[in-house]
């Protein structure tokens, strides 16, 4: 179990790392807004961590499973969750395109992955007047789709996108719940591309750094609410 000083780093650190921190202008200022918003981040992350529950060796021996249904089961979590992914996008876009231009990296599409993409999704979509599309496991999906293969911390599995789901040009944001390897990330993100669409970043609840799944994306920005190594 981590110290509260432990989370308090990971919390701290949970945004990129290879670029300046999402609260900060161009000049090095932080703007009142961003300034707000990054408070009112920092304050509902330690709630939305202490709800995180751990299962070691699930669904196989090896795997410390990381469980984030329970932040569904309290209307309260679940509704922080969702006002918390809100501010990250908003900063993420006035990181990307610079403060006062945040309007310019909108995403236009929120795609979410199979199965547990689904549960935060829908409701972050609609909070940004955005579309929802989803990503599916392979078969479940009526007409013509495109597939990518890919390998995750336990086995290899199919991801598909409906064609036409996503129109050339359109600013997609990837968002899962947890990134581990990144293989299913990654996959998502060759799914985007092959619609034309223009893959604009990737938003997760939770990142598990020793395993990397960020070298995995390309240099596409990233943003994570959480990260914990345990
Ligand atoms: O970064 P990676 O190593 O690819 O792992 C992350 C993926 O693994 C989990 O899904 P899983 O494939 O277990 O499917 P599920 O959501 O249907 O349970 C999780 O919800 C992510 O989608
Ligand atoms: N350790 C883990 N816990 C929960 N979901 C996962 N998906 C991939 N790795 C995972």
């Amino acid at each position: 179990m981590s110290s509260t000083a432990d989370v308090a780093q990971n919390l701290a650190s949970s945004s990129r790392r290879d670029q300046a921190p999402l609260t900060t202008d161009a000049s090095g200022r932080q703007p009142p807004a961003a300034t707000a918003g990054a408070a009112e981040l920092a304050s509902t992350k330690m709630s939305l961590y202490g709800a995180l529950k751990r299962f070691p060796d699930f669904p196989i021996p090896g795997i410390n499973f990381i469980d984030i249904l329970p932040l569904f089961q309290d209307p309260n979590i679940h509704r922080t969750l969702l006002r918390a992914l809100e501010l990250q996008v908003l900063q993420f876009g006035a990181d990307v395109a610079g403060a006062g231009n945040a309007a310019l990296a909108k995403p236009d599409v929120i795609v979410g992955l199979d199965a547990r993409g689904f549960l935060f999704g829908p409701s972050l979509a609609l909070q940004l007047n955005a579309s929802f599309v989803p990503v599916r496991k392979r078969g479940k999906m009526p007409g013509p789709c495109v597939e990518a293969a890919y390998e995750k911390e336990y086995g290899t599995d199919y991801f598909q996108m409906q064609e036409g789901a996503v129109k050339p040009g359109q600013k997609v944001l990837v968002v899962d719940d947890i990134i581990a390897t990144g293989g299913s990330a990654a996959a998502a993100g060759s799914l985007v591309k092959q619609l034309g669409g223009d893959l604009i970043g990737y938003l997760f609840i939770l990142e598990i750094p020793f395993l990397k799944g960020r070298d995995k994306l390309d240099g596409v920005p990233t943003v994570t609410l959480l990260e914990t190594d345990d």
